[in-house]
């Protein structure tokens, strides 16, 4: 039904992967738009009752694709607003979402993680914003969902240094929900949704709709200024360098004009 997106259900349990694997599960526009449609589709299905996000092969994501964006001048409005739809795709969904850690989520792939509810990781797998890595300021809503969960201090520090949080020390900053022992991610994750199929549903449907109402109430607004900054800094010059180094596989040299200016 989708090209890069599998979906699957079995026992109350929606299984979506992100399912790329050759360019670790990268996304685009269209990658990014049959995500929507796969989590609303879950999210109005009775059949589905938890939904588990993940990636296929060794990494959850790594973010927008970077091979594409090389073929681009300018990264467009409606991709970047995508990206901001597609996490909040998970935090509007009625249904509790887990994301599935395996191996690194970045960039664009970190902000999905965080769009969720909860996420499993292993001490081995990691978050990476990534986006200052490319010279973008970033988007999927990272910067409102990492707030959310860390405050602004870390937020700022995540998102300037691109520093990966592997699992224990995502989970001592609340943004891991478990960290699962080596080789036990699929079971540990599985008995997790199993632990959520057991609860109130319905309350926690509610509980849900609380939060996005209350404190996703200025999403859009922060979505809009995200998508714009996207737009400028994926037209500067540090972001061709840093795409150009990423295809060399060397260090980029960025020249430290303000993001934007070309
Ligand atoms: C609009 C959205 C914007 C954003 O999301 S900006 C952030 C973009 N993402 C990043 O900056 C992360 C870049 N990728 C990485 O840092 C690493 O990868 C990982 C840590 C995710 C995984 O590392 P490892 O397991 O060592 O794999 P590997 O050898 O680096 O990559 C295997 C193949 O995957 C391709 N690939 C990796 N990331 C991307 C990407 N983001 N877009 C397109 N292709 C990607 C590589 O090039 C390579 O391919 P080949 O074998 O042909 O050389």
């Amino acid at each position: 039904m989708y090209q890069h997106i599998k979906q699957s259900i079995q026992d109350g349990i929606a299984q979506i992967i992100m399912d790329r694997p050759g360019s670790n599960n990268a996304l685009d526009a269209e990658m990014f738009r049959d995500l929507i449609a796969a989590v609303e589709h879950c999210g109005a299905d009775e059949a589905v009752k938890v939904i588990i996000l993940t990636g296929a092969g060794r990494n959850f994501s790594a973010g927008g694709d970077i091979k594409e964006m090389a073929t681009f001048s300018f990264i467009s409005y409606e991709l970047s607003m995508l990206t901001g739809q597609a996490s909040l795709a998970l935090r509007k969904c009625r249904k509790p979402v887990i994301a599935m850690v395996n191996g690194t989520a970045a960039g664009a792939g970190c902000g999905l993680a965080l769009g969720a509810d909860f996420r499993i990781m292993t001490e081995g797998s990691c978050l990476l914003t990534a986006f200052s890595n490319v010279a973008l300021p970033g988007d999927t809503g990272c910067i409102y969902h990492l707030h959310q969960i860390v405050g602004l201090a870390k937020t700022i520090e995540l998102m300037a240094l691109s520093t990966p949080v592997y699992g224990e020390e995502a989970l001592r900053l609340g943004l891991a929900t478990r960290v699962a022992a080596a080789g036990k991610l699929e079971e540990e994750t599985r008995a997790f949704a199993i632990q959520l199929l057991r609860r109130p549903l319905g309350a926690i449907a509610m509980q849900k709709q609380l939060y996005y109402e209350v404190f996703y109430r200025d999403y859009m607004a922060y979505s809009r200024i995200e998508a714009e900054n996207l737009g400028k800094a994926g037209a500067s010059a540090d972001h061709r360098e840093a795409v150009t180094a990423f295809l060399e596989r060397r260090e980029p040299s960025f020249n430290q004009k303000e993001t934007g200016t070309k």
